[in-house]
């Protein structure tokens, strides 16, 4: 398939480019398209001749998200709304990536793609006003709800602990919020399997997550248990943690819908550790 790629430098985009496969990826840069324009990017589709489009750039900076709630909106809400209109009107499937952060963390269950949402912050309230945005455009689409993606690139847990680690003999980590930490590959090798099966009678939400679910301080633990380095994880209450945007203490996502419908498994996240860890290294 030829697929159009809004996100060249993030996490998930750069794995897209990797795993493409015999997929050919037209992946686009901020230079190219900006997605605080809406309607630049919806005319880019108009005029693609894309099999299928996915989006993987969004505003994911959730701290500062909540001082521009106004461009975090534009950038995660109005855009993919204006892209899944484009898909639409030219009947091609849009693949959408979203946040275990659209839910507001209560209870210990693992969260179906039907549960209720009430996001706790501006990133969540965002990325939920795309999600709405995309539905409403009535066009064949995927909207795959993810968590705490790490990989060899860009920013994210695993490479905060080893930075840290560099100075550190001791850091304190919360041990209190859930999730399942995924991997950007992972991501983009399930995008890329379900991107040929969506059509007028298959696609909606989905969660897709790594699995077992951990503690961000367990998360820790086993990336400096992987990676050979002595530092120790002292478990903390999000309380002892203090942010400016409020984070989900239950992530746990129920994904077995995906593996039923598409036939995607549902991956280990400690073994996509190992192959982070070893990409970090070469
Ligand atoms: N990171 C995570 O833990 C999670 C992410 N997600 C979702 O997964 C998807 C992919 O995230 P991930 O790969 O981690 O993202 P990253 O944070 O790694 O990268 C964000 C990407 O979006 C691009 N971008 C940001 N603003 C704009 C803009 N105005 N115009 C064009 N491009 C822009 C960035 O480009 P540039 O380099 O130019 O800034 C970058 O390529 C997103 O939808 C995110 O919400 C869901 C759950 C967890
Ligand atoms: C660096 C550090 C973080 N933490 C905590 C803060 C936070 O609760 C948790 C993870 O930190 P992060 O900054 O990676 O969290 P955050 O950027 O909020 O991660 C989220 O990003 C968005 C885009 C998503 O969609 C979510 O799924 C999730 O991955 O760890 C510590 O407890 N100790 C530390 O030393
Ligand atoms: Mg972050």
């Amino acid at each position: 398939m030829k697929l159009l790629v809004f996100g060249k430098t993030g996490q998930v985009a750069r794995e897209l480019i990797l795993q493409g496969g015999a997929h050919e990826i037209m992946a686009l840069g901020r230079d190219q398209a900006d997605l605080s324009d809406s309607e630049a990017c919806a005319a880019i589709i108009a005029q693609s001749d894309a099999d299928a489009v996915i989006n993987a750039a969004a505003y994911t900076a959730v701290d500062k998200a909540e001082e521009e709630e106004a461009l975090a909106t534009i950038i995660n809400g109005d855009t993919p709304g204006a892209m899944a209109r484009a898909c639409a009107v030219k009947g091609i499937p849009f693949l959408h990536v979203s946040t275990d952060y659209v839910f507001d963390g209560e209870g210990e269950k693992p969260w179906s793609p039907n549960d209720p949402v009430a996001p706790q912050n501006a990133y969540g309230r965002s990325k939920l006003a795309g999600e709405e945005a995309v539905r409403a455009a009535g066009g064949a689409h995927l909207i795959l709800r993810t968590s705490w993606v790490f990989s060899a690139h860009g920013n994210n847990f695993v490479k905060t602990m080893l930075r840290l680690s560099e100075t550190r003999d001791q850091l304190t980590v919360v041990a209190d919020q859930i999730g399942g930490p995924t991997a950007a590959r992972d991501i983009a090798k399930a995008l890329l399997a379900i991107a040929p099966q969506l059509g007028a009678r298959k696609g909606g939400t989905f969660h897709f997550a790594g699995h077992p679910a951990v503690s961000w301080a367990d998360f820790a633990r086993e990336i400096f248990e992987k990676s050979g380095r002595d530092t120790q994880v002292a478990d903390i209450p999000t309380s002892d943690y203090p942010t400016p945007a409020k984070r989900p203490l239950n992530s746990r996502m129920e994904c077995s819908d995906l593996t039923k419908d598409f036939d995607v498994d549902i991956p280990d996240w400690r073994e996509a550790l190992d192959e982070v860890l070893r990409d970090l290294e070469a």
